[in-house]
């Protein structure tokens, strides 16, 4: 069965006081609101990805807290003359179990082809110590009103599998993010995130099934905490990627609240 992933995606947001405040906080209310045997062990996964000048002081933090911390972006080079990047043995010992990859800001915005994220991707999987990545997918509004939506996302996944093939999936994560709904107010319905959520998940199931059916798939636009619940019942949705709502304790753990109700199903 697979298990929630509420992961937030601070962006470039935070500072130290906001960090301790919403580690801290997260921790003390979805501890709150889990009955006595889920304290021991939640029953649905957290993730926070804050900037990664901040992942030093938020993995100290949560080392002892039901809280998992990732990166927002990682080189996919080791070590050497890459000014300004951060590699994975860095962010892997500031203590990174996941890191965000191909998210459509680094996309769109640092001209992040599909060929430079599978090369990181690929850096994940050959890395030593586990760093589990989410792979970033989804269409832009152009694209899904020329009915390209499948084409895209399939595009973007080939990318990787061509890459680590499909056994490098294994244990991954990934995120349908359609860019026309991320920051905007405007939400996939559960309806068609559900259609791209069941047409991944049957790409890697056509490959491998057993991959296909335990890949956690998280849906990212606009989530918050009032359709998180409609969002998350759907059959192949496990948990969200959260950007705005991922700022406040209260949004984020309005969030957490609709996993905790749902985990068991997923
Ligand atoms: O990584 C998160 C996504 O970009 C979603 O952001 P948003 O929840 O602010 O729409």
């Amino acid at each position: 069965m697979r298990r929630f992933l509420v992961a937030g995606n601070w962006k470039m947001h935070g500072g130290l006081e906001m960090t301790t405040e919403l580690i801290s906080g997260i921790s003390r209310e979805v501890l709150n609101m889990a009955t006595i045997s889920e304290q021991r062990e939640l029953a649905y996964d957290i993730l926070v990805c804050p900037p990664a000048v901040l992942l030093q002081h938020a993995g100290a933090l949560a080392k002892s807290l039901p809280i998992s911390i990732g990166a927002q972006n990682v080189s996919p080079h080791t070590s050497g003359a890459f000014t300004g990047e951060v590699s994975l043995p860095m962010i892997a010992e500031m203590g990174c179990e996941y890191v965000l990859i191909g998210h459509s800001e680094r996309r769109e915005l640092f001209h992040e082809t599909d060929q430079d994220t599978a090369e990181k991707f690929a850096a994940c999987v050959n890395f030593d110590k586990s760093v589990v990545p989410v792979l970033c997918v989804g269409e832009s509004l152009s694209e899904r009103q020329q009915g390209q939506t499948e084409l895209v996302v399939e595009r973007q996944l080939n990318a990787v599998i061509d890459a680590v093939g499909i056994q490098g999936l294994d244990g991954a994560v990934i995120a349908y993010e359609p860019v026309w709904a991320i920051g905007t107010g405007e939400t996939a319905s559960p309806e068609q995130a559900q259609a791209v959520h069941a047409f991944i998940r049957a790409k890697l199931a056509g490959l491998d099934e057993n991959i296909g059916q335990r890949t956690q798939i998280l849906y990212g636009g606009s989530v918050k905490s009032g359709n998180a619940e409609q969002l998350f019942s759907q059959p192949d949705i496990d948990g969200g990627l959260i950007g705005g709502a991922s700022l406040t304790v209260e949004g984020f753990v309005g969030i957490c609240r609709a996993a905790q109700k749902l985990a068991g199903h997923a």
